[in-house]
């Protein structure tokens, strides 16, 4: 109970109706007044995740909490949840302000109109749309049209923000800077947010932190610098970060961890960083691209066969063991394409892993 369990799911699960197992035993909880994002790829569970919190799916087993109290049973309506869909869903033939005022204008609890209209206001002045009041929708372009969906998500002061890939019909200079004004502008207001995205730079940037799901089940929730530095498993070390993480096949032989054209000692190796002692056989040896640079005493000769520029960086690209891998380095370094250079791994920041996911170092 308590601000540190505002938002807590216990072992829910989502059977549909088809028999899919959407969401397998998920369990987590979400702190008060933080923005919390819900990260993972297209058919993960998000979606069904949300819809279960605001009450539009029930569950199939597991119980949902918020402020401590056990909301499975509660109408919707009831919940005090804000949901901002990534369609916007406004309504087309009303003005701006009619559409945030809208939820304050019907139902049970409606308000004079001048009060709503009030706290419509305060909240359009928030979203930065004041100026819109009278615009129709189809006049919007759709960073103002998510404005409008987020003032009216919040004019009738949720515990609670849903939004599910708010962000994702804006272009890509438009998205970041509404992502800044949806962090700073839900941490003005103070609410407890659940952010939906399948963008993981997206999720790093805006969440205090972040739920990672595969396949119906959380595969880190953590701090967005722990998904770089101390992935849980294979899924997770490869779904963050970019440009994409390296992952070559290595076996474990004769205290040695062996690639195509490189071995490293397992002496070498940090042994506080293995999870689990671990026998001869096959892994994956998983590197990102800035830590595997050029280095004359490197133990990885390759060939450099494209370099892909990125904005201050630059991204070489070789083939190892016939799988194309990649290195970062700054603009500067003196490399050009058709070089033959060496690598050198930080050992300290490599993840190993066994065939089937489990990261062992
Ligand atoms: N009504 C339904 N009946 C059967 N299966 C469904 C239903 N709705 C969703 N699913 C399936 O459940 C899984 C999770 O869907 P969900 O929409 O929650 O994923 P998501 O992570 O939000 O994906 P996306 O980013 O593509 O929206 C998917 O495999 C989806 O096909």
């Amino acid at each position: 109970m308590g601000n540190d369990k505002f938002v807590e799911v216990k072992n829910l699960k989502k059977v549909y109706n088809n028999g899919h197992e959407a969401i397998k035993d998920v369990s987590f909880s979400v702190k008060k007044g933080d923005l919390v994002c819900l990260l993972g790829p297209s058919g993960c569970g998000k979606t069904t995740i949300l819809n279960i919190l605001a009450g539009l799916l029930s569950p199939t087993s597991g119980d949902i909490l918020f402020d401590g109290k056990s909301v499975v049973k509660t109408a919707p309506k009831d919940r005090h949840i804000g949901y901002v869909f990534q369609n916007y869903s406004l309504y087309p033939h009303m003005s701006v302000l009619q559409n945030v005022m809208f939820p304050l204008v019907v139902g049970k609890n409606k308000k004079p109109k001048a009060e709503a209209k009030k706290i419509a206001e305060k909240y359009m002045k928030l979203a930065q749309i004041s100026d819109l009041a009278d615009q129709r929708p189809h006049n919007l372009s759709g960073g103002q049209q998510q404005r409008v969906a987020i003032a009216r998500a919040l004019v009738g002061e949720p515990k609670i923000l849903l939004m599910d890939e708010p962000l994702s019909n804006l272009d890509a200079r438009l998205r970041l800077k509404i992502r800044e004004e949806i962090r700073s502008l839900v941490k003005e207001v103070g609410i407890t947010t659940l952010f939906v995205t399948h963008d993981q730079e997206e999720a790093l940037s805006i969440g205090d932190k972040i739920i990672l799901f595969n396949d119906g089940v959380i595969q880190q929730d953590d701090l967005g610098q722990n998904f770089y530095l101390k992935p849980n498993n294979y899924f997770v070390a490869n779904f963050v970060g970019n440009p994409v993480i390296n992952n070559f096949k290595v076996k474990k032989d004769d205290g040695k961890i062996k690639a195509k054209d490189f071995e490293i000692n397992v002496d070498d190796l940090d042994q506080d960083r293995f999870k689990r002692e671990i026998p001869d056989g096959d892994y994956i040896l998983s590197v990102r691209p800035e830590n595997i640079l050029p280095d004359e005493n490197g133990g990885l000769p390759v060939h450099v066969d494209d370099i892909e520029l990125i904005g201050r960086e630059r991204i070489l690209k070789f083939e190892h063991d016939g799988k194309q891998a990649r290195s970062l380095v700054d603009l500067e370094a003196p490399i050009k394409v058709g070089d033959d250079i060496k690598l050198k791994m930080r050992l300290d920041r490599i993840f190993l892993s066994t065939p089937d996911g489990e990261r062992v170092y």
